[in-house]
């Protein structure tokens, strides 16, 4: 993995510097216009870091993929990937992970159902459950942001349904000023000591959740028999939209909780300068270090080792890309088989997560072996959580980057041709992940991204 500065405020290695009026393409029908040519694999293997910057505003927002196909939930039933929701049975947020009480999270006042009007409820179902859980403020002068950023955390719940109009909960406070403080720490470059304290994926909440309404479940189900839809956005590369089910996000989300908050879980990444990432980072199977660019058994910033990869996590990498090929081969007459993705089994998984103000530049991922990319084998990628606005293309160019907005559940993935593609996160979009993700896990506001690679 290579990730060279694409923009800069602060970057040290290879920065591009900001555009102030950025303009780049969304990417585009077949009908408007062929795949652009993509150069040869765009060479340098020189080291990068993460950049950060900004783009400003996309040119144009056609989105439709080159190839479609769409899949039923049933052709990928034996990893379970689809069709689950009916099988949906809400849980209580840790689902078994365990809730840890730092006092670093996000103030979230939680109630059931849907608006402040059932906080003024007497029924005797929603008030008999209720429990206030709110950490007293520890705040240190010099804590990392996530830390900084605490307020009073209470939770209303019950668990017993008090409306048939109400999802489990919602926040009704908070979420500004976590953002807020976010970005203030985000932007910053300061490197502080503690950013080996593990970060929570979720927020610091004690909601027992209700039973889903009617119209929740049945938003869930029509989702997950949906199924997915592929589509080869360039050669090497295939998005599968829609391609996890709620199901497999929340036990997704919840295996990365668990282990983030372990040996090698979630930190604060930062540069050899001491600029910080504007993300929070954990590896699986080998650690990718930002300041060596580099991959290795340990983390040196605190000696840990990452844990490996969850196996059903594999199963899904290796499954969605048989889905890819067989996309890619259903449509091989018409590209001469250009656009072809080789197999992989990943042994590195590199998962990030994004606050709303989280962003990453373009970059190439080229720190796996020369073989694995001489191969082209794919990285795979997960998103989670809240949209995001992704950027690719063949140079480090914000300018003729193309775009697509990235989902809860959609699989990227690019090898092949494609396997050397700059590519970045311009922005989060807020308030975007799924409510019944957010109902079944307690996640943070933001986005979970899993890449997947083969070293
Ligand atoms: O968050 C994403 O979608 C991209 C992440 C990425 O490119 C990386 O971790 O190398
Ligand atoms: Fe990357």
């Amino acid at each position: 993995m290579n990730h060279g500065e694409a923009w800069g405020s602060g970057g040290r290695r290879g920065s591009h510097g900001r555009s102030p009026a950025s303009k780049h393409r969304a990417h585009r029908p077949e009908s408007e216009s062929p795949m652009f040519p993509l150069d040869e694999y765009s060479g340098s293997r020189g080291r990068g870091s993460r950049g950060r910057g900004r783009w400003t505003q996309s040119r144009s927002p056609r989105n439709s993929p080159s190839q479609v196909y769409v899949k039923k939930s049933s052709q990928v039933s034996n990893v379970g990937l689809v069709e689950k929701a009916a099988q949906l049975e809400i849980k209580s947020p840790g689902d078994g992970i365990g809730s840890t009480t730092q006092p670093d999270e996000v103030a979230a006042l939680k109630f059931s159902g849907d608006n402040m009007d059932l906080l003024q409820s007497s029924d005797s179902s929603c008030s008999k459950n209720i429990n206030f859980s709110g950490g007293e403020e520890k705040v240190g002068a010099r804590m990392p942001c996530d830390l900084v950023n605490r307020m009073r955390d209470v939770s209303f719940s019950g668990h017993e349904s008090v409306s048939s109009t109400g999802d489990q909960k919602a926040e009704v406070s908070g979420v500004k000023d976590h953002d807020s403080a976010h970005k203030s720490c985000d932007v910053g470059n300061s490197l502080n000591e503690s950013n080996t304290r593990p970060f929570d994926l979720f927020l610091q909440t004690k909601v027992v959740t209700l039973k889903p309404s009617l119209h929740a479940v049945n938003r869930v189900k029509r989702n997950a028999t949906k199924g997915y839809t592929g589509s080869v956005i360039r050669p090497g590369m295939v998005l599968l939209k829609n391609y996890l089910s709620i199901n497999d996000q929340v036990m997704i989300v919840n295996k990365c909780r668990q282990l983030g908050l372990g040996k090698g879980g979630f930190y604060q990444p930062g540069y050899r300068d001491g600029a910080l990432l504007h993300l929070k980072m954990m590896c699986f199977g080998k650690n990718w270090d930002p300041e060596t660019s580099q991959y290795g058994e340990t983390r040196p910033v605190d000696g840990s080792v990452p844990p490996k990869i969850p196996v059903e996590f594999n199963q899904f990498v290796e499954k969605a890309i048989e889905e890819s090929q067989s996309l890619v081969s259903s449509n091989s007459k018409k590209t001469k088989g250009e656009d072809g993705i080789p197999f992989m089994s990943p042994d590195i998984c590199i998962a990030n997560f994004y606050t709303s103000t989280g962003r990453l530049g373009l970059h190439q991922d080229k720190d796996e072996s020369e073989e694995s990319i001489r191969k082209g084998l794919p990285v795979v990628s997960f998103s989670i959580g809240d949209s995001a606005e992704f950027l690719y293309g063949d140079q480090r160019d914000t300018d003729k980057a193309d775009m697509v907005v990235l989902e809860s559940g959609d699989v990227l993935l690019f090898g092949g041709k494609s396997r050397n593609v700059f590519h970045g996160v311009r922005s989060i979009l807020k308030d975007t992940a799924p409510k019944v993700l957010l109902d079944q896990t307690s996640l943070r506001p933001g986005r979970l991204n899993l890449t997947f690679r083969q070293y």
